[in-house]
Protein backbone atom coordinates (compact mmCIF):
# COMPACT_ATOMS: atom_id res chain seq x y z
CA UNK A 1 0.00 0.00 0.00
CA UNK A 2 1.29 3.28 -0.96
CA UNK A 3 2.49 5.55 1.95
CA UNK A 4 -0.16 8.08 3.44
CA UNK A 5 -0.31 12.04 2.05
CA UNK A 6 0.08 14.99 4.96
CA UNK A 7 -0.54 18.42 3.69
CA UNK A 8 1.41 21.08 5.78
CA UNK A 9 0.83 24.67 4.83
CA UNK A 10 4.34 26.54 4.50
CA UNK A 11 5.03 29.93 5.22
CA UNK A 12 6.38 32.71 3.20
CA UNK A 13 10.19 33.44 4.08
CA UNK A 14 12.43 36.32 2.77
CA UNK A 15 15.69 33.90 1.39
CA UNK A 16 17.71 36.12 -1.01
CA UNK A 17 16.14 39.01 -1.44
CA UNK A 18 12.90 37.10 -2.55
CA UNK A 19 9.48 35.32 -1.18
CA UNK A 20 10.19 31.46 -0.79
CA UNK A 21 7.00 29.06 0.60
CA UNK A 22 9.13 27.08 3.13
CA UNK A 23 8.47 24.52 5.53
CA UNK A 24 10.87 23.78 8.36
CA UNK A 25 12.49 20.23 8.41
CA UNK A 26 11.80 19.23 11.61
CA UNK A 27 7.81 18.75 10.46
CA UNK A 28 8.91 17.19 7.65
CA UNK A 29 11.55 14.67 9.22
CA UNK A 30 8.74 13.55 12.26
CA UNK A 31 5.51 13.18 9.15
CA UNK A 32 7.90 10.75 6.96
CA UNK A 33 10.01 8.75 9.84
CA UNK A 34 7.71 8.74 13.05
CA UNK A 35 3.89 9.48 11.02
CA UNK A 36 5.30 7.12 8.40
CA UNK A 37 3.69 9.13 5.59
CA UNK A 38 4.46 11.17 2.60
CA UNK A 39 4.18 15.40 3.66
CA UNK A 40 2.84 17.46 0.83
CA UNK A 41 3.99 21.08 1.13
CA UNK A 42 1.12 23.30 0.68
CA UNK A 43 1.68 26.76 -0.58
CA UNK A 44 1.06 29.80 1.34
CA UNK A 45 -1.56 32.25 -1.14
CA UNK A 46 -3.27 34.92 0.60
CA UNK A 47 -5.89 34.36 -2.30
CA UNK A 48 -7.19 32.18 -5.15
CA UNK A 49 -6.59 29.02 -2.80
CA UNK A 50 -8.65 25.75 -3.53
CA UNK A 51 -8.62 24.46 -0.25
CA UNK A 52 -10.83 20.77 -1.25
CA UNK A 53 -8.58 20.61 -4.00
CA UNK A 54 -6.08 20.10 -1.84
CA UNK A 55 -7.74 18.47 1.31
CA UNK A 56 -9.23 16.03 -1.95
CA UNK A 57 -5.77 14.39 -2.20
CA UNK A 58 -4.01 14.27 1.57
CA UNK A 59 -5.50 12.00 4.86
CA UNK A 60 -3.83 14.29 7.49
CA UNK A 61 -3.22 18.08 7.38
CA UNK A 62 -0.11 18.82 10.09
CA UNK A 63 0.27 22.84 11.00
CA UNK A 64 3.65 23.59 11.92
CA UNK A 65 4.86 26.22 14.14
CA UNK A 66 6.43 29.72 12.94
CA UNK A 67 8.04 32.48 14.18
CA UNK A 68 5.39 34.65 12.54
CA UNK A 69 1.96 35.41 14.22
CA UNK A 70 -1.55 34.89 13.59
CA UNK A 71 -3.10 38.41 12.54
CA UNK A 72 -4.90 40.21 15.53
CA UNK A 73 -7.83 41.07 13.09
CA UNK A 74 -8.57 37.60 12.61
CA UNK A 75 -9.96 37.15 16.77
CA UNK A 76 -10.99 40.59 16.22
CA UNK A 77 -8.02 42.57 17.83
CA UNK A 78 -6.43 45.55 16.80
CA UNK A 79 -2.93 45.05 15.50
CA UNK A 80 0.35 46.67 17.46
CA UNK A 81 4.05 46.27 15.56
CA UNK A 82 4.87 44.71 18.51
CA UNK A 83 2.30 41.79 17.29
CA UNK A 84 4.60 41.06 14.43
CA UNK A 85 6.12 39.29 12.72
CA UNK A 86 2.99 38.62 10.47
CA UNK A 87 2.44 35.99 7.55
CA UNK A 88 -1.19 36.70 6.03
CA UNK A 89 -0.74 34.48 3.15
CA UNK A 90 -0.13 31.45 6.24
CA UNK A 91 -2.93 32.94 7.74
CA UNK A 92 -4.96 32.62 4.46
CA UNK A 93 -3.89 29.24 4.07
CA UNK A 94 -4.14 27.19 6.80
CA UNK A 95 -7.54 28.77 9.00
CA UNK A 96 -9.67 27.64 6.15
CA UNK A 97 -7.37 24.40 5.74
CA UNK A 98 -7.86 23.75 9.69
CA UNK A 99 -11.80 24.51 9.74
CA UNK A 100 -12.43 22.50 6.08
CA UNK A 101 -10.41 19.33 7.62
CA UNK A 102 -12.48 19.06 10.71
CA UNK A 103 -15.43 19.73 8.85
CA UNK A 104 -14.67 16.97 6.53
CA UNK A 105 -12.84 14.50 9.24
CA UNK A 106 -9.13 14.57 7.94
CA UNK A 107 -6.74 13.51 11.53
CA UNK A 108 -5.65 17.48 11.98
CA UNK A 109 -2.63 17.75 13.75
CA UNK A 110 -1.52 21.56 15.18
CA UNK A 111 1.89 22.44 16.98
CA UNK A 112 2.61 25.79 18.34
CA UNK A 113 1.38 28.49 15.80
CA UNK A 114 -0.88 25.78 14.46
CA UNK A 115 -2.87 25.41 18.04
CA UNK A 116 -3.38 29.24 17.65
CA UNK A 117 -4.61 28.61 13.81
CA UNK A 118 -6.94 26.22 15.48
CA UNK A 119 -8.11 28.03 18.18
CA UNK A 120 -8.51 31.36 16.05
CA UNK A 121 -10.16 29.04 13.06
CA UNK A 122 -12.82 28.08 15.43
CA UNK A 123 -13.74 31.24 17.14
CA UNK A 124 -11.59 31.90 20.05
CA UNK A 125 -8.62 34.68 20.84
CA UNK A 126 -4.78 34.85 21.47
CA UNK A 127 -3.20 36.53 23.89
CA UNK A 128 0.48 38.37 22.94
CA UNK A 129 3.45 38.76 24.62
CA UNK A 130 2.29 36.10 27.87
CA UNK A 131 5.53 36.58 29.74
CA UNK A 132 4.69 39.96 30.71
CA UNK A 133 1.17 39.02 32.51
CA UNK A 134 1.35 38.56 36.25
CA UNK A 135 2.81 35.06 37.32
CA UNK A 136 3.27 33.38 33.75
CA UNK A 137 6.49 31.98 32.54
CA UNK A 138 8.91 33.29 30.12
CA UNK A 139 8.02 30.48 27.24
CA UNK A 140 10.06 32.33 24.47
CA UNK A 141 12.33 29.95 22.71
CA UNK A 142 15.68 30.36 24.78
CA UNK A 143 18.56 32.66 22.90
CA UNK A 144 20.50 30.31 22.30
CA UNK A 145 22.55 28.84 19.33
CA UNK A 146 22.24 25.52 19.04
CA UNK A 147 18.77 24.10 18.20
CA UNK A 148 18.85 21.54 20.06
CA UNK A 149 19.10 23.93 22.96
CA UNK A 150 16.70 26.02 21.94
CA UNK A 151 14.17 23.10 21.80
CA UNK A 152 15.33 21.64 24.64
CA UNK A 153 12.92 19.71 26.94
CA UNK A 154 11.92 22.20 29.80
CA UNK A 155 8.89 22.54 30.86
CA UNK A 156 6.56 20.55 32.95
CA UNK A 157 3.16 20.37 31.46
CA UNK A 158 -0.09 18.70 33.21
CA UNK A 159 -2.04 16.11 30.65
CA UNK A 160 -5.98 15.82 31.72
CA UNK A 161 -7.04 12.41 32.53
CA UNK A 162 -9.44 10.91 29.87
CA UNK A 163 -8.32 13.28 27.47
CA UNK A 164 -7.58 12.76 23.70
CA UNK A 165 -4.09 13.76 24.34
CA UNK A 166 -3.82 11.32 26.88
CA UNK A 167 -5.30 8.78 25.18
CA UNK A 168 -2.60 8.95 22.63
CA UNK A 169 0.45 9.01 25.27
CA UNK A 170 -0.97 6.47 26.58
CA UNK A 171 -0.87 8.37 30.52
CA UNK A 172 -2.19 11.71 31.97
CA UNK A 173 -0.51 14.14 34.51
CA UNK A 174 3.28 15.39 34.24
CA UNK A 175 5.71 15.48 30.99
CA UNK A 176 8.01 17.54 29.81
CA UNK A 177 7.81 19.94 26.63
CA UNK A 178 9.88 22.22 25.57
CA UNK A 179 8.50 25.67 24.78
CA UNK A 180 9.18 28.32 21.77
CA UNK A 181 6.31 30.83 22.12
CA UNK A 182 5.14 34.17 23.31
CA UNK A 183 1.71 33.81 22.43
CA UNK A 184 -1.10 31.14 23.80
CA UNK A 185 -4.99 30.80 23.47
CA UNK A 186 -6.61 33.24 25.74
CA UNK A 187 -10.25 32.66 25.29
CA UNK A 188 -10.53 29.05 23.93
CA UNK A 189 -12.97 28.49 20.91
CA UNK A 190 -16.33 26.99 21.83
CA UNK A 191 -15.67 23.68 20.05
CA UNK A 192 -11.70 23.02 21.93
CA UNK A 193 -11.68 21.13 25.13
CA UNK A 194 -8.09 21.99 27.16
CA UNK A 195 -6.80 18.89 27.21
CA UNK A 196 -3.51 20.30 28.97
CA UNK A 197 -1.86 23.12 30.96
CA UNK A 198 1.52 24.40 32.54
CA UNK A 199 1.77 25.15 35.95
CA UNK A 200 1.24 28.54 35.26
CA UNK A 201 -1.77 28.44 33.50
CA UNK A 202 -1.16 28.93 29.96
CA UNK A 203 -3.12 26.49 27.49
CA UNK A 204 -0.56 23.38 26.27
CA UNK A 205 -3.03 21.40 24.24
CA UNK A 206 -6.65 21.34 23.08
CA UNK A 207 -8.82 18.87 21.06
CA UNK A 208 -12.06 19.61 19.41
CA UNK A 209 -15.09 18.60 20.91
CA UNK A 210 -17.19 16.17 18.54
CA UNK A 211 -14.03 15.59 15.45
CA UNK A 212 -15.13 12.91 13.24
CA UNK A 213 -11.41 11.42 14.26
CA UNK A 214 -7.69 12.72 15.75
CA UNK A 215 -8.13 16.65 16.14
CA UNK A 216 -5.27 18.06 18.62
CA UNK A 217 -3.65 21.34 19.17
CA UNK A 218 -0.39 21.04 21.10
CA UNK A 219 1.51 23.96 21.95
CA UNK A 220 5.04 22.71 22.59
CA UNK A 221 6.84 21.09 19.89
CA UNK A 222 6.36 17.26 19.74
CA UNK A 223 8.46 17.19 16.17
CA UNK A 224 11.53 18.37 16.88
CA UNK A 225 12.30 15.01 19.57
CA UNK A 226 9.37 12.76 17.99
CA UNK A 227 12.11 9.86 17.05
CA UNK A 228 13.98 10.02 20.62
CA UNK A 229 11.31 11.27 23.30
CA UNK A 230 8.56 8.90 24.60
CA UNK A 231 5.68 11.48 24.67
CA UNK A 232 7.02 13.09 21.23
CA UNK A 233 6.94 9.52 19.32
CA UNK A 234 3.33 9.16 20.90
CA UNK A 235 1.90 11.63 19.39
CA UNK A 236 3.36 11.41 16.01
CA UNK A 237 2.57 7.33 16.41
CA UNK A 238 -0.75 7.90 16.87
CA UNK A 239 -1.31 11.10 14.27
CA UNK A 240 0.03 8.17 11.98
CA UNK A 241 -2.50 5.58 12.75
CA UNK A 242 -4.75 7.78 12.17
CA UNK A 243 -3.82 9.24 9.24
CA UNK A 244 -3.25 5.68 7.79
CA UNK A 245 -7.08 5.17 8.97
CA UNK A 246 -8.17 7.86 6.92
CA UNK A 247 -6.84 6.79 4.13
CA UNK A 248 -7.39 3.05 4.23
CA UNK A 249 -11.11 4.28 4.32
CA UNK A 250 -10.54 6.44 1.63
CA UNK A 251 -9.66 4.05 -0.76
CA UNK A 252 -12.60 1.49 0.28
CA UNK A 253 -14.53 4.62 -0.57
CA UNK A 254 -13.30 4.84 -3.81
CA UNK A 255 -13.63 1.28 -5.11
CA UNK A 256 -16.77 1.68 -3.74
CA UNK A 257 -17.96 4.60 -5.78
CA UNK A 258 -16.10 2.60 -8.84
CA UNK A 259 -17.87 -0.60 -8.89
N1 LIG B 1 4.69 32.86 16.80
C1 LIG B 1 3.89 32.17 17.79
C2 LIG B 1 4.07 30.67 17.63
C3 LIG B 1 5.45 30.28 18.02
C4 LIG B 1 6.00 29.08 17.27
O1 LIG B 1 5.35 28.44 16.45
N2 LIG B 1 7.27 28.82 17.55
C5 LIG B 1 8.01 27.84 16.79
C6 LIG B 1 8.99 28.50 15.88
C7 LIG B 1 10.08 29.15 16.69
C8 LIG B 1 11.03 29.96 15.81
O2 LIG B 1 11.51 29.39 14.81
O3 LIG B 1 11.18 31.13 16.14
C9 LIG B 1 4.28 32.58 19.20
O4 LIG B 1 5.36 33.18 19.36
O5 LIG B 1 3.50 32.30 20.13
Amino acid sequence: MTLPVIAIPADIRILDNSRWHAVHTQYVNAAVKVAKAIPLLVPALEEGHDIDAVLDRVDGVLISGSASNVHPSLYGREAKESDGPFDPARDATSLPLIRRAIERGIPLFAICRGIQELNVALGGTLASEIQEKPGIWDHRKPQVESRDDMYAIRQAVSVREGSCIARYLGLSGEIQVNSLHRQAIDDAAPRLQVEATAPDGTIEAVSVIDAKGFAVGVQWHPEYWAETDNPSRALFEAFGEAVREYAAARVTEGALLSD
